[in-house]
Parts: C-alpha cells; structure tokens; sequence
C-alpha cells in the first residue's frame, strides 16, 4: 500500500477506492468509484495507471458493473457491454483484458462469487511482486557484486502494482538487502511518471535518486553511470518482444550497446501466449495535446502538430532477462515453441 489506509487500488464493499495520479506529487486526493463511467475515466486519464494496476481495475470493474446492473436495472446485454468497455478502455497493457478475465466467468455464481474472485485477484496482484522484487534483485546480484546503480523508466511501483512494485519491486528490494547505491529515474515525457511518481515513491521509502531528462538516458549509459537498466512492461508477446512506455526502446539500444543488463520484471499475467510477437501488440496512441502542453499549459506553438505513441516495442533479443513472480526467462522465450530471441546477455556473443 501507498499510504496506511489509503491505498494505490482497493475494494470497499460498494465501490473502489484509489489515490488519483493525475495529481500527485503535490496533492494526494481520494476517489471513490462507483460507476463504469467513472472508472472508465480514470483509467484514460491515468487517475488508474500501470499494467498490474489495470489488472486490479478490470477485475474489480466486472463486480462494479454487476453491482450498477443490480441499481440500474441493466439487462444481461447491457452489462456484458458494460463491462467490455472497461476491458477496452487502454488497448496495450493486457492485464485490463487479463483482470476482466478472471472475474467475469465467476459472475454466473452471482455478485457476492464475483466479489469474492476479484478481491482474491487483487491480493494475488500485490503477492506476486514481492516475488518478482526477491527473483529480480537475486539475479542482479549474481551480475555484480557490492551496491547496484540502477537507472529506470516511467512508473513501476506500488501506485502502478497495488503493493510493491515490478521494476521498483526489484529496486526496493535491492535497497532493503543493503545492495542499492542509486536510482537513475527517467522524467518519462509526456505524462512524467518518472519525476511526479517515482521520485514520489523513492523519496518516500529514502532511496538514493536522481532525475534526468529522457534525451538523457543514453549518455548516462554511456558514461558507464548505472550497472543496470530495470524497467516493467505492458505487454509481453510469445516470442519475448516488450510493450512497455514510450522511451523504452531506445533505452534497450543504448544499454545493448554499452554492454549493460536489461531487465523487464512483470508478472506472468503481462505475459500473452495470444500474442506471437511485438508487432502484434496494439499500441496506444494518446492525444497530441499531451506532448504540445506540459501541466495543461501549453508550450509549443498553435497548430504544432505531435505523435504521442504512449508505448513502444523492445525487441526480445535487446532484452537480457525478464524476470517474474516464477521464473527468470533469458535468451530463451517465454512461451515455448516461439521464436527464441538471440542470447545477449552481457559477455555473450554478439547476435
Ligand atoms: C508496472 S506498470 C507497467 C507499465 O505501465 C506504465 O504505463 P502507464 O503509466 O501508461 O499506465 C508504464 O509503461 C509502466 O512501465
């Protein structure tokens, strides 16, 4: 949990209760979610952000669409409607689909079944990144020995996983068995999840930090400035290829060619055996205000035009492991009988 007593995510008999994003670092404010519509609208805006996050919102959105249906009178057509509309509501994280997936077929039982699975879901969520925070941190310390610098992207931690974290699961971990040195944090244009929410994070657990613009991640590489790069992802296809956010990408090229691990940690339910390969994966593309605006106040000129792709695809062989709440997957891919990515874990031979 984010704070004692207010969660990231949770269920509260009626209605689900979490901390809006969209203000954070500077305001810490409430929701209370009661309808589809509302929580539709948290998720486009990122109130409700993160892959395992969505996973917890899809599971609990089948038992507050029920709940509405009861309310509203809803016939059986309206809410299974109802109900893909939130499975929809972000296309690239699969966990939104993955979550709804879990609860929806218990609905038959009845509301009280349904309420009982997503509940059970969320806490399966939150348990699994303690796992993958143990799993990752033991493998980046078979690479190095004595205090790691890890440099990150975007958000990754409990406002993003319920509990913990995947990527800053790994990272906290590692700073509570005393092998942490720093924290590099990409800012993660346009939305900053990194400068509003992860800095947020690691100041409030006192984790050594440090902000860099994303234009800056390749240099700081370079200059030989993290031992590691740890992020998390959205998607994983079959083959091992990685949706994760934008800037993604072109981190993996500069750790590859600075001869640096790249890892991804998430759970297995990021993993889509539906999905053979990243370019498969449905990426999202988000409004153009975004990148024209920072904080709503515009910045580039009237009639700039943008591309705002909210996610990009790591091919599999710029990936030296991906690490989940069961196993470390590397050089092989996570769903057997794919396309294995080619092994470039560091000291192997070049592919
Ligand atoms: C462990 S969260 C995974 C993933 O979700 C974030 O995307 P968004 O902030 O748009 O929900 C980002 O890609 C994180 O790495």
């Amino acid at each position: 949990m984010v704070h004692a007593g207010d969660a990231a995510l949770e269920w509260r008999n009626d209605h689900i209760s979490c901390i809006d994003q969209t203000v954070l670092p500077h305001e810490e404010r409430q929701l209370s979610i009661t309808t589809v519509d509302e929580l539709i609208d948290a998720i486009v805006r990122l109130a409700i952000r993160g892959a395992p996050m969505l996973g917890a919102a899809g599971a609990l959105g089948v038992v507050l669409a029920a709940l509405q249906a009861e309310r509203s009178g809803w016939s059986p057509e309206r809410l299974r409607a109802e109900i893909d509309r939130v499975r929809c509501a972000r296309p690239t994280a699969v966990n939104l689909e993955w979550g709804v997936a879990e609860v929806l077929p218990v609905l038959r039982h009845g509301v009280a079944a349904a309420e009982t699975a997503a509940v059970t879901t969320v806490a399966r969520i939150a348990a699994a990144n303690r796992e993958i925070g143990d799993r990752g941190a033991a493998y980046l310390t078979t690479l190095r020995d004595g205090r790691l610098r890890v440099h990150t992207h975007c958000n990754t931690g409990a406002l993003a996983c319920v509990e913990w974290g995947t990527a800053l699961g790994v990272i906290r971990t590692l700073h509570e068995r005393g092998r942490l040195a720093n924290v590099i944090v990409d800012e993660t244009r346009p939305l900053l999840q990194g400068s509003r929410l992860t800095c947020w994070e690691l100041a409030r657990a006192g984790i050594a930090h440090q902000l860099v613009p994303d234009g800056a991640g390749p240099f700081v590489l370079a200059q030989g400035l993290a031992d590691a790069v740890v992020v998390g992802a959205d998607r994983i296809a079959a083959n091992g290829d990685v949706a994760n956010k934008i800037g993604t990408y072109g981190l993996a090229l500069a750790a590859h060619h600075a001869r640096i691990p790249f890892l991804v940690a998430a759970p297995e339910s990021t993993i889509d055996p539906a999905t053979p390969t990243g370019a498969s994966i449905p990426v999202e593309r988000r409004s153009e205000a975004e990148v024209t605006h920072v904080a709503g106040r515009r910045v580039a000129p009237e009639n700039t035009r943008a591309v705002n792709f909210a996610f990009d695809i790591t091919p599999a062989e710029l990936i030296t492991a991906i690490v989940t709440e069961r196993r470390v997957i590397a050089g092989e891919p996570p769903v057997r009988g794919s396309t294995a990515p080619a092994d470039v874990r560091p000291g192997a031979a070049r592919p």
